[in-house]
């Protein structure tokens, strides 16, 4: 446990992901995307399907983080929501299991506490990262003993639509820092620029997660169309 969040300290995570919307949605695009991580330098890859994650293991020898999108309903949690997508992640024999952990009502009614308990009672030892969208829940999920705490959820729930990481001198991340205690932070969502990966690292962050900004040739296209329509 302890070597493989060593083995990602200071990284740079890259999360190749493409849902079924999106231009590159493809477990084989998706493993070629790992492999240039790889080449590139990345120490840990992030991963949405078991389809995915199996495809990725298959190409690289990188530890993954492994998430299951689930949408239930009218419900706003679909990062690994429910007991279903961490049992399927375990199959996978993904590294690290990300969630959601923002203090909303879970698909089937449980709370991030029971559900916390439920994943430790099944799987003692699995490392768990939470994905959260404010400071409070970072601290909460530090109390409960989630392993990793990310503001991946920062600026896509209701209390925070928009926000983004860089922001007010990034200062909602540095809070996070304060505020939690045992677990490890890592930084997730709109880290769009080598920059901003740069000056997050110098926060006393345990790595960085890239996204979009490396895997979603969409939004890189679209980023310099803006800039040149400027
Ligand atoms: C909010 C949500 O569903 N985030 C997802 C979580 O896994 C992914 O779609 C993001 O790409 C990932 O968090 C990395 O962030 P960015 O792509 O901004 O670097």
């Amino acid at each position: 446990m302890q070597q493989l969040l060593d083995k990602i300290h200071k990284g740079l995570i890259v999360s190749c992901q493409a849902l079924e919307n999106e231009p590159l949605h493809s477990s084989f695009i998706m493993g070629r995307m790992a492999i240039a991580a790889k080449e590139g330098g990345a120490t840990c890859i992030r991963a949405n399907s078991v389809a995915d994650i199996m495809e990725i293991k298959k190409n690289v020898d990188l530890p993954v983080i492994g998430i299951i999108k689930q949408v239930y309903g009218q419900n706003d949690v679909y990062i690994t929501p429910t007991m279903v997508e961490i049992d399927a992640l375990m199959e996978t024999k993904a590294d690290i299991i990300a969630t959601d952990a923002t203090a909303r009502i879970r698909p089937n009614g449980k709370t991030l506490e029971q559900f916390y308990c439920d994943i430790r009672a099944k799987y003692p030892d699995v490392l768990l990262m939470a994905d959260v969208s404010t400071i409070d829940e970072a601290v909460y999920a530090d109390q409960l003993g989630f392993d990793i705490v990310a503001p991946t959820l920062y600026g896509y729930t209701n209390e925070t639509m928009g926000q983004k990481i860089y922001q007010d001198d990034y200062a909602v991340l540095k809070e996070i820092i304060k505020a939690v205690k045992n677990a490890k932070v890592i930084a997730e969502g709109n880290v769009i620029t080598p920059e901003i990966a740069r000056s997050i690292l110098d926060m006393n962050v345990h790595a960085v997660v890239v996204g979009g900004a490396i895997t979603r040739p969409q939004q890189i296209t679209k980023r310099f169309v803006n800039a040149m329509q400027k």
